[in-house]
């Protein structure tokens, strides 16, 4: 697949860790990828296994102008760790950020030669099964082409036409993978205090949510149509629907939860604060 020449990832952690896994898998070429991580000193995490150099600090790399700079680090850290890479800025290079609430305007300001794009990827990617979203509204289409073969490398990609988008869709997608996941871990206790042993519990729950989740790619149906497929009439689904759906609580709860990730996304931007753990 298409690739770029080199590629510098800032941050090689669980997001950023995931997408380098999934190109990889992809059949990117590892010797083409470099990771920067403190966290690398003394544990580098089976990366040099997989063919990936791996260094503590970016100065320490074989290559010095990359046609990829990826930042995978945490948006706190954005104002303390750009200024350093700016030896890594030149006219070949994509700057492609994957945090939370980093504007395109900051990363624009501290390479100012590149080509940046702001995205939000999710977890599903270490999988192949992610959704990413992308904005770089003046980046040229050849570069577009590039960095959506990387991204399509892990999963879907949509391109969003303006900033505020990206707020949004990180309360969405970004985020949402753990909503499903506290679906499965609220599922499992229900069906415990319903009296099923929590093992039991736990894999009823759990196959449930990868079952719909496979049915749902799988199928033409709409994820409404879907839901009534499972809905016998005057049965027990219509009994529980009648509690999460038709009081409207499930969407009222949805609501409130992506309005909170939107906020803090937006805050994020604005704010200089510490990280809360
Ligand atoms: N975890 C997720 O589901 C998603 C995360 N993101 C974004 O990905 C970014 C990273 O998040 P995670 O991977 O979850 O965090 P993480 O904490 O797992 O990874 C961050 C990595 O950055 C490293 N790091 C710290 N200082 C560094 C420096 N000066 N140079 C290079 N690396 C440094 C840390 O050692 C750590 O390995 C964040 O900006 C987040 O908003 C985006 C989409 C989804
Ligand atoms: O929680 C966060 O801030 C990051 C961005 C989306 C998912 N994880």
């Amino acid at each position: 697949m298409a690739a770029f020449e080199s590629t510098v990832v800032i941050g090689a952690g669980k997001m950023g860790g995931a997408l380098v896994d999934g190109w990889i898998t992809q059949g990117i070429d590892p010797a083409t990828i470099h990771l920067v991580d403190p966290a690398l000193a003394g544990d580098d995490r089976g990366w040099s296994a997989k063919g990936v150099a791996c260094s503590a600090d970016f100065t320490d790399l074989a290559v010095s102008q990359p046609s990829l700079l990826m930042l995978a680090i945490k948006p706190q850290m954005m104002d303390a760790v750009l200024p350093g890479l700016a030896p890594l800025d030149h006219d070949g290079l994509t700057v492609l950020s994957i945090a939370a609430g980093t504007t395109l305007a900051a990363l624009q300001t501290a390479f100012a030669k590149a080509r940046c794009i702001r995205t939000m990827p999710n977890t599903p990617a270490a999988v192949g099964a992610g959704i990413t979203a992308a904005y770089g509204p003046d980046v040229p289409s050849d570069v577009k082409v590039g960095v959506t073969a990387l991204l399509e490398a892990v999963g879907q990609v949509v391109w969003v036409d303006n900033e505020q988008a990206m707020d949004a869709v990180t309360a969405v997608s970004g985020s949402g993978p753990a909503y499903v996941f506290h679906m499965v871990e609220a599922l499992a206790d229900a069906g415990e205090a319903l009296g099923l042993p929590a093992d039991t519990a736990m894999a009823l729950a759990r196959q449930t949510i990868v079952g719909a989740g496979q049915l749902l790619a799988q199928s033409d149906e709409t994820a409404a149509t879907l839901r009534t497929n499972v809905t016998s009439p005057g049965g027990t689904t219509a009994a529980g629907l009648s509690v999460l759906r038709d009081s409207g609580k499930l969407s009222d709860l949805m609501g409130a939860t992506t309005r909170a990730a939107f906020d803090r996304s937006v805050a994020l931007a604005a704010s200089k604060d510490v990280p809360k753990s």
